[in-house]
Parts: structure tokens; sequence; C-alpha cells
């Protein structure tokens, strides 16, 4: 059975103190986790801090961001092997917000991909519409688009360890987040599609779902045949949310 996967993406929010104090909370409730696979993604000077609490826990680290690049002169950036270096096991990649104030195309996410996996990461894609585009009626060419466009770069085989995560734009930090029939339509619209490209990898894939998800609405959520888990933020940086999600019966 597909182990649901939950992924807390704490975005650039956190201190020393604070991550210390979310460490320390989750801790005590990680040893009940066996049904999920819980991802901590930290920005990346706590990288080091979040490992450390981890050890010994089954809670697995992953990154917000990874450059295209192998190495070299780009001032700011982090590459894959450093993450690799730094125990990461997942990245995401494509995140809304890096493809709005990042101008990150489909271009650059199939070679962050492509990095990604040359360091034996596994790489979370994140796709979805904005509002406007649901509104015209573009949803679905949208992401079968953004979908599309790394499958052809990377190819098939590739694809088959990666991560999809559907976050409407417009639920993400809203509080509006999609209904369980709304979000439960885009993820089915996925699968199809990848059961069009390859049967067998339809069922494996993992598709996650992000936008506003609470200890509230999870429930429900996770209940919807096509969703395999979360890519969370803010109930992410609140340990009594975060527990409640991860003990959510599938
Ligand atoms: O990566 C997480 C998503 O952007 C969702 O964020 P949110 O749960 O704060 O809406």
């Amino acid at each position: 059975m597909k182990q649901t996967l939950i992924i807390a993406n704490w975005k650039m929010n956190g201190s020393i103190l604070a991550n210390s104090k979310l460490l320390i909370a989750m801790l005590k409730f990680h040893n009940k986790l066996q049904h999920v696979e819980l991802v901590i993604c930290p920005p990346f000077p706590y990288l080091h801090q979040v490992k450390e609490y981890m050890v010994g826990s089954n809670i697995k680290l992953g990154a917000q961001n990874v450059n295209e690049n192998n190495s070299g002169a780009f001032t700011g950036e982090v590459s894959a092997d450093m993450l690799k270096e730094f125990s990461c096991r997942y990245v995401l990649i494509g995140h809304s917000e890096r493809r709005a104030l990042f101008q990150e195309s489909n271009d650059i996410i199939a070679k962050k991909i492509t990095q990604a996996m040359d360091a034996g990461l596994t790489p979370v894609l994140c796709i979805g519409e904005s509002l406007e585009q649901r509104e015209k009626g573009d949803a679905q060419a949208v992401i079968l688009e953004q979908l599309s466009c790394v499958i052809n770069d990377i190819g098939l085989k590739k694809f088959k360890s990666v991560v999809i995560a559907y976050e409407p734009i417009w639920a993400i930090g809203t509080g509006q987040t999609a209904s369980p029939e709304q979000a439960q339509k885009v993820h089915r619209m996925i699968r199809q599609y990848i059961y069009g490209l390859d049967p067998i990898l339809s069922k494996s894939i993992s598709i996650l779902y992000g936008g506003s998800v609470n200890e509230i609405n999870a429930a429900e959520l996770i209940k919807q045949k096509d969703i395999d888990g979360f890519l969370f933020g803010g109930a992410s940086l609140k340990s009594d949310s975060l527990e409640t999600i991860c003990k959510l019966k599938i």
C-alpha cells in the first residue's frame, strides 16, 4: 500500500528557538506515524538544525528549492549535491511562489528536477492554476502543460520517481481551500493523464494536495480517492495541527 506523504513547507518562517519548540513537540508524536511519511522542508539555514533533531526518528528532511546547475558562479544558490550532503531526501520544485516571484519557467523546473534526481533526491513537482485561469476555464490546460513540459524534457522513465503536488494558487495561504470535490476532480484528471502514458505509473505515483490545508479540512480531503497526501504551509508551523493531520486515519 502507498504510504501517505505529508510534507511540511515552512516557507521563509522560523528561528532557532521557534524551530526547537516545534521539533520537540513533533518528536513526541513521531513514533505513532507508521502509516505516513512526514517530511519537513525548513529554510536552508535550518537544515542542519532540523537534521540534528530528526536523528533516530522516521521524519524525513526536504528542501524548498534547488538550483538547476551543478556548481559554479551562482551566488546565493544551493545545489542538489549540497542538499544531499545535508541528508535531504526530498526537494520542492516549481512551487507557485517560485514560479511567480522568481520567474521559474517549466523549462527551468525540468532542469531542476534532473539535478535533483541525479543527486538521488525525490523531486516534488508543484503544479496548479491561478484563479484567473480557473475562471477562464483554463485550469486543465495549464496543469497539463506544466506536467507535459517536464515529462517531455526528462522522459517518462525518470518521471516515475517524481511526486506531484497539486496546489491551486487561489487556495495557497488564503484560507480558501479547494473543496474535497474540486480537489478530487483535478487529482483524477491528473491521474487519468498519467494513465494514458503509463497505466502502472498512474497507480504508483503520489499526487499530493496543497492549499490552506488545516486540521479541520484535512479529514475530508484525504478521503478522496486520488489524494495521496498533503503539501502544506501555514498549518505545518503549529504542532497541534501537524499532529492532528498526521494522525488522520486514511
Ligand atoms: O507549500 C505549501 C503550499 O503553498 C500551501 O501553503 P498553505 O498551507 O499555507 O496554504
